[in-house]
């Protein structure tokens, strides 16, 4: 196993990222919420790919979560987390507490507009902004080369490599694809909330995803018509709401009525008490 350094207060993180840009390395930044899985130690490998020092934070935003979601019981394993992320080659592991990363009533935030108008954008009202915000003064406080992310809040994705761009930031946001269980399910933190029904019957998620994208695929099928069929067949498998399952232009996220270039099939649907998204390309 190599040494991961745990560090907790921004002026510790800048510290040992500047001995590894001392020694000529390049940095890629890989945020977390913790409760780490393969999905979280790909990020990591991707960076180690990229020949950057990998550095995770493990912080659960508070600003992300509504008043109604899981901020509180949120899965928290900071011990089991550090001895993932060493084991899979991170050398730095940012762990603040709130006060760290929020001395002081935040007054300025980061508003993405348009790619949070749709999507999970009106299920989660200032949720985007959130994120935003906070992955701002993640990247502030290490300024790495890379920021990597997962595909599978694609959402989340686009309006993080906006903002990179909109704010002209130093830093590339690299997008990786999303890790999936052997049945499809794409392995999220959240999963754990599934009680054993419930967890076979979310694997319909990625088997409706892919096979509307199949369909849609030729560019002549009607995608609102297909994505409400295949809505219906979430429910028929024992889904309880599905919020929304809609086809988008894979970068502006825009909703399309037929495939003509890049297209993404996104999906947010509740399960019980959990809430489940996943996204295909088509
Ligand atoms: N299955 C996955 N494959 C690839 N990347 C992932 C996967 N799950 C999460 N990530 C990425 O890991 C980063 C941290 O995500 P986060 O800590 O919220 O984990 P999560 O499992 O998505 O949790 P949640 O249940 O809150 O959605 C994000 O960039 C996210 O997109
Ligand atoms: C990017 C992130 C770590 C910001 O809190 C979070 O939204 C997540 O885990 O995807
Ligand atoms: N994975 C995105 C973080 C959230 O759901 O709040």
């Amino acid at each position: 196993m190599r040494d991961l350094a745990v560090v907790r207060t921004v002026a510790d993180l800048r510290r040992a990222v500047g001995e590894f840009r001392a020694a000529g390395r390049t940095i890629g930044m890989i945020p977390t919420m913790g409760a780490l899985h393969a999905g979280h130690t790909s990020l990591v490998q991707g960076a180690l790919d990229h020949g950057d020092v990998p550095v995770a934070s493990i912080f659960v935003n508070p600003t992300q979560f509504g008043p109604n979601e899981d901020f509180a019981a949120y899965p928290r394993d900071e011990a089991g987390d550090f001895a993932k992320l060493e084991a899979a080659g991170c050398r730095i592991a940012y762990a603040p507490g709130v006060g760290e990363m929020y001395p002081s009533p935040q007054l300025t935030t980061a508003t993405v507009a348009d790619l949070t108008d749709g999507l999970c954008g009106p299920f989660r009202p200032g949720h985007f902004q959130g994120v935003a915000t906070v992955v701002c003064k993640l990247l502030m406080m290490a300024i790495p080369d890379r920021g990597y992310f997962g595909e599978k809040d694609y959402q989340q994705l686009q309006v993080l490599k906006r903002m990179a761009r909109d704010f002209a930031m130093p830093i590339e946001i690299v997008g990786m694809p999303t890790v999936r269980e052997p049945d499809g399910l794409a392995m999220s933190s959240r999963n754990r909330y599934l009680s054993p029904g419930e967890r076979k019957t979310a694997s319909a998620m990625y088997r409706e995803l892919t096979a509307l994208a199949a369909n849609v695929r030729d560019g002549h099928t009607p995608c609102a018509k297909a994505a409400a069929e295949s809505a219906q067949a979430l429910l028929a498998a024992g889904f309880d709401k599905v919020e929304y399952l809609d086809v988008v232009d894979a970068e502006s996220l825009a909703p399309i009525e037929r495939v003509a270039g890049p297209a993404r099939i996104a999906a947010a649907a509740r399960l019980g008490r959990t809430r489940l998204i996943d996204n295909v390309a088509v």
